[in-house]
C-alpha cells in the first residue's frame, strides 16, 4: 500500500447543506489504520453528500475533515474513458498512479474476458468492478466506497466484500455509504439520519 503506513479520517462536527436545505450536522467519527465505517440512510439523507466532503469534493457548511494518507473514491463514475476498450483505459491510471500489480486487479475482480469491450458497453456491475479495480490499482490507504455492492450480482457482492475486508485487514481505512448489508469483521456502523436537523425530515 502506497502513502501514509497509518491512515487517518477524521471529521469533526461536520454538516452540509445541498440548496438551502441543512442534510446533516454534528458529524463526528475518527478512522485509522485498519478499521472501518459503514454509513447507513435513506435515500436522500446525505451519504454522497457526506462522501463528497470527505474527499474534498464539496465544501462542509461547518465543521472540518483530517486526512492522513491518500484517499482513492468509488462511485457511479469510474473515470474510465467510456470510448477506450477497458484494458487501455485501465493503463492510462496505471501509468500516472504507477501500478505495481496491474493484473492481480483484473484476475481477482474477473475482468480479464473484458479487456477489449469498450468502457460504455460494460454492464452496471461490470463498469462497477472496473471502478474497483483502478482502485485497487492505486494502493491508496482510504477509501471512500459510495454504494460499491450495487449493480453486483451475489458472487460480485462476496467478492468485492471479501477485497474490503483485506484492504481493512491490511491496515486500509474505509468508509462505505451502502444500503446492502456488509458481512465485514469489527465493521462500526454511522446511522446519518441521526445527525438530521431536528425540524428538517430527510
Ligand atoms: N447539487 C444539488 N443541489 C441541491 N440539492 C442537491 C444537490 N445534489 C444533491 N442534492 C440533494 O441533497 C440530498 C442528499 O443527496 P445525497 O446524494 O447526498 O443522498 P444519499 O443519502 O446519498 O441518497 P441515495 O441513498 O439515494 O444515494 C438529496 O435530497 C438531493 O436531492
Amino acid at each position: 500500500m502506497q502513502g501514509s503506513p497509518n491512515p487517518k479520517l477524521i471529521a469533526n462536527a461536520l454538516a452540509c447543506r445541498r440548496g438551502d436545505r441543512l442534510l446533516f450536522r454534528g458529524l463526528s467519527f475518527e478512522l485509522g489504520e485498519g478499521e472501518a465505517l459503514h454509513i447507513t440512510g435513506a435515500n436522500g439523507t446525505g451519504k454522497t453528500t457526506l462522501i463528497r466532503a470527505l474527499g474534498g469534493l464539496t465544501t462542509p457548511y461547518a465543521g472540518s475533515v483530517i486526512c492522513k494518507g491518500e484517499l482513492g473514491l468509488l462511485d457511479e463514475r469510474t473515470g474510465l474513458d467510456p470510448d477506450q476498450p477497458l484494458g487501455k483505459s485501465l493503463d492510462f491510471w496505471q501509468r500516472i498512479d504507477g501500478c505495481r500489480d496491474p493484473s492481480g486487479a483484473l484476475k481477482v475482480l474477473g475482468l480479464e474476458p473484458l479487456l477489449d469491450v469498450p468502457v460504455r458497453y460494460l454492464s452496471t456491475g461490470q463498469r462497477k468492478r472496473a471502478g474497483l479495480a483502478a482502485l485497487l490499482n492505486r494502493g491508496v490507504p482510504i477509501w471512500l466506497l459510495d454504494e460499491p455492492l450495487s449493480g453486483l450480482d451475489v458472487a460480485a457482492i462476496e467478492q468485492v466484500t471479501a477485497l474490503i475486508a483485506l484492504h481493512i485487514g491490511g491496515g486500509g481505512t474505509a468508509l462505505i455509504a451502502s444500503h446492502q448489508t456488509l458481512a465485514i469483521d469489527g465493521l462500526r456502523t454511522l446511522a446519518i439520519e441521526d445527525f438530521a436537523p431536528m425540524d428538517e425530515p430527510a
